[in-house]
């Protein structure tokens, strides 16, 4: 069997990291099963979606690596929709409803007064055409529902296990809306009967919508494909994410500095039973892919955690990947040196402007006590300089002073960078040079 998956977001909001998980683990199933991924824009809700939030997602998941193989629109699809419509129909399974709102809400008081399940009665099926023709003359538009069978549906899904709906506790779901738009359900199906859609990998939050969605594929004569219902994930304070609400969005995350492959590497394994560690690329996440790794418990999205990894995977970058985003920075002359000695003192790549001056120039010096400085700007090697110089100076600086440890190395720093702390001065120190070494232990700016 061909493994076909899609990621379905609403082009209503900007990608959050529960959304981008979703999208990652349908990739990960597809490629690990050498299957396709297909992204489909549901944007049937004509009134909240927008072209601009499709292309976002679009530059979101590209972002990501999460190229899809195929891509569609449902708002393009409607001629399709209209097709099962008229077939359901016809087959006595979706029927005209013209109850308003006001009378669905009467009716479910009514019913939960009499300690009722709120369950739509049906009354749909038994309008007589008198009654019919009054409503039309009113100016009513029918609503329409599906007819669900009242019995148990089951499925296995892959990540709860043996699972059931008992559909008779469900109200038959409205398929279109009075105003003739379609809900998700109805296009959701068609669309995965049409692109042959193997496993259905989306959050919990459709688990319900499950049942439903079966019997609707059986009705158009599909075989349901397999399910697979993730838990929702959270803020660390257990907090829902929304896309509407614009909740931890991913164009936020790039625009703080994370890298998209610490992205994958925390949402490829949070809330499985393997370790979280940073991945170098999508492909190893691929090999070490396995769905049924997937607890059922709600995972948290931690900032934190995924700052730390940032972190070390900026560690890990080599500097032919980064010279162009460095430039980009403007960064221009920054060489392989310079990446070595600043990486792992970055929690983003743009931190690494902040240290450019320091190497190039100039800064202003910090001097705490100026005749040690001058004490240690006496015993500078000649050049030229390398890693080694570092160590050789300081030992002569510790001869000629006899001070040691912090007392010895922190007013160099401070004199050196300006800063407090940073990057290893045995790597800074040949690329700041002998020149703006000597004239920063006098305090000059350099
Ligand atoms: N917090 C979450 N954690 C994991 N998956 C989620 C989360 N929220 C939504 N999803 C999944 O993301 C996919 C896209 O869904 P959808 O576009 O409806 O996103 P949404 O964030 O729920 O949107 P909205 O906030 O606009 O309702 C679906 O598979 C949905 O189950």
């Amino acid at each position: 069997m061909t493994v076909i998956v899609r990621f379905a977001p609403s082009p209503t909001g900007l990608l959050h990291v529960g959304n981008a998980r979703v999208a990652l683990i349908n990739w990960l199933f597809a490629k690990a099963h050498g299957g396709y991924f297909m992204l489909r824009y549901d944007d049937t809700d004509q009134a909240r979606s927008t072209e601009e939030f499709a292309e976002a997602i679009g530059a979101d998941l590209s972002w990501l690596g999460l190229v899809w193989d195929k891509k569609a629109w449902q708002s393009k699809r409607l001629d399709q929709y209209a097709a099962a419509a008229d077939k359901l129909k016809a087959d006595g399974r979706l029927y005209a409803c013209w109850e308003t709102p006001d009378e669905l809400d009467f009716k479910r008081k009514r019913q939960l007064a009499r300690g009722l399940p709120p369950v739509y009665d049906r009354s749909g099926l038994h309008v007589s055409a008198a009654d019919r023709a009054k409503y039309e003359a009113e100016g009513r538009q029918p609503h329409w529902r599906f007819k669900l069978e009242h019995k148990d549906v089951r499925w296995d899904d892959l990540t709860r296990g043996d699972s059931h709906v008992n559909c008779t506790s469900l109200s038959d779901p409205v398929l279109i809306r009075g105003d003739g738009t379609y809900l998700y359900t109805l296009p959701s199906v068609v669309d995965d009967i049409e692109f042959e859609v193997s496993h259905i990998i989306r959050g919990e939050d459709h688990v319900t919508n499950s049942a439903p969605q079966i019997q609707l594929f059986q009705a158009l004569g599909a075989v349901p494909p397999a399910f697979a219902h993730l838990p929702l994930l959270t803020d660390i304070s257990g907090a829902g994410l929304s896309k509407r609400l614009g909740s931890r969005s991913l164009a936020d995350l790039r625009e703080q500095g994370i890298e998209a492959m610490a992205v994958n590497s925390l949402l490829a394994k949070l809330g499985t039973s393997d370790a979280i560690e940073i991945r170098s690329s999508l492909d190893q996440l691929v090999d070490e892919f396995d769905i049924g790794h997937f607890s059922r418990a709600t995972p948290k999205f931690d900032p934190n955690e995924l700052a730390h990894l940032n972190a070390k995977l900026l560690h890990t970058l080599p500097f032919s990947q980064v010279a162009p985003r460095l430039a980009a920075l403007g960064l221009e002359q920054a060489d392989e040196a310079f990446w070595d000695a600043v990486k792992a003192n970055l929690a983003g790549i743009g931190d690494a402007a902040q240290w450019w001056p320091v190497v190039a120039g100039p800064i202003t010096p910090v001097v705490e006590d100026g005749a040690f400085l001058a004490q240690a700007a006496a015993v500078l090697p000649e050049g030229p300089w390398d890693h080694a110089t570092w160590g050789a100076w300081t030992n002569a600086v510790k001869q000629a002073s006899g001070r040691k440890g912090r007392e010895l190395f922190h007013p160099l720093r401070l004199a050196l960078t300006g800063r407090e702390n940073g990057p290893e001065l045995k790597l800074l120190l040949p690329l700041i040079g002998r020149d703006k070494a000597s004239a920063r232990l006098s305090g000059q700016i350099a």
